[in-house]
């Protein structure tokens, strides 16, 4: 007998909804977009699009979308693809609805703005944490694509042969939860770091040279939160950090690019477009001075601060090539 799961996905910008857009290859999948945008969810039922954030592509007629909290009542498993800042409180307010042993996976960015781990907050029993190298548009034009499940084995198990047959979405595992998490937000910050100098040089040879470093201090991260440096090579670890670093589709690179070049940046969180790194610059600036380990992080260090105490671009080149 083909098994049947409700999926809800939390969130119908551009990554819930390329989420949404594979899921629904599963024909035993019902997939159910929860957004507040209302606009966006009118949208999705009357013309199967999303304008907003695709404009020319058609959505799986099957993908339903809906406004209203208690969708999450039918839920065997959600994702959750809003912005990471807002998924704890998130996750508080829709428990009351929720079947008890509903599997809660975080796609989103896996840390908070006060520096928790956000599977470690999510008030659910069966929670894991699912990112890779997967950009959202190759994801919607139907691109094979990889993430690292982290969580319990049965879980990644079941929602393997389950959930993911048929939509061309692979995996990799790992019972460490926080190492995938933590990588999610590493990879960004040094997709920054990266196209800084690849706005300031385009070569090659100092991309890598910049790159190797990354990994190092990727490294020395994961042993400083007690992670699993194994996850390094997962695809949440050299696999997203390659792709968000190294590729002109991401916002984070972009951010560096746009630095490198001499513009100036704006911190303030008011951007229209998520750019988590900026976020993770700051976290992870004061969180290794607060532990006298910041000579281990020269290029966070440097980040921080060109971004945070008004250092330029040279200063930034002077440190990252000491
Ligand atoms: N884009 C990508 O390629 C990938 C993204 N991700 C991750 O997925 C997460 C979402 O990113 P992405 O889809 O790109 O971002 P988007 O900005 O496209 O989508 C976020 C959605 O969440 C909504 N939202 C904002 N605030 C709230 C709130 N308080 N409650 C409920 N919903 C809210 C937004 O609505 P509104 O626009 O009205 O604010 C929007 O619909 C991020 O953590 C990102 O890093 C992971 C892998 C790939
Ligand atoms: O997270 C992503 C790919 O894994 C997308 O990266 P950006 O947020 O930098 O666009």
């Amino acid at each position: 007998m083909p098994y049947h799961n409700t999926i809800v996905i939390a969130g119908a910008g551009v990554f819930g909804t390329a989420m949404a857009e594979r899921l629904s290859w599963n024909t035993n999948n019902t997939v159910i977009l929860w957004s507040i945008e209302k606009d966006v969810v009118e949208d999705i039922n009357r013309n199967h699009r999303n304008t907003k954030y695709f404009p020319t592509h058609f959505l799986n007629t099957s993908i339903r979308a809906t406004s209203d909290k208690q969708i999450f009542r039918s839920a065997d498993c959600i994702l959750l693809v809003i912005p990471s800042k807002v998924i704890i409180s998130f996750t508080e307010e829709i428990k009351e609805y929720t079947k008890e042993d509903c599997l809660v996976i975080n796609l989103a960015k896996g840390m908070s703005d006060d520096g928790a781990f956000i599977t470690e907050q999510i008030p659910f029993p069966r929670t894991a944490s699912m990112k890779g190298p997967t950009f959202a548009i190759e994801v919607l034009h139907g691109l094979p694509s990889s993430f690292t499940f982290g969580g319990k084995r049965e879980d990644y198990d079941r929602f393997k042969k389950e959930v993911l047959k048929d939509t061309g979405l692979y995996l990799d595992y790992t019972d460490d939860i926080r190492s995938v998490e933590l990588m999610s937000i590493l990879k960004n910050m040094y997709a920054i770091a990266i196209g800084l100098v690849s706005g300031r040089f385009n070569s090659p040879n100092v991309d890598f040279l910049i790159y190797t470093k990354a990994v190092g201090e990727m490294r020395h991260f994961l042993s400083l939160f007690g992670c699993s440096t194994e996850t390094i090579f997962c695809y949440c670890g050299l696999g997203d950090l390659g792709l968000t670093s190294l590729n002109d589709l991401s916002r984070n690179r972009t951010l560096g690019l746009l630095m490198g070049k001499g513009f100036s940046i704006d911190n303030s969180g008011s951007s229209a477009t998520v750019i988590e790194g900026s976020r993770t610059v700051k976290l992870m600036g004061e969180l290794t001075r607060e532990r006298h380990v910041e000579e281990e992080f020269p290029l966070v260090q440097a980040l921080y601060r060109m971004m945070y105490e008004q250092e330029d671009l040279n200063d930034y080149m002077r440190a990252v090539f000491n």
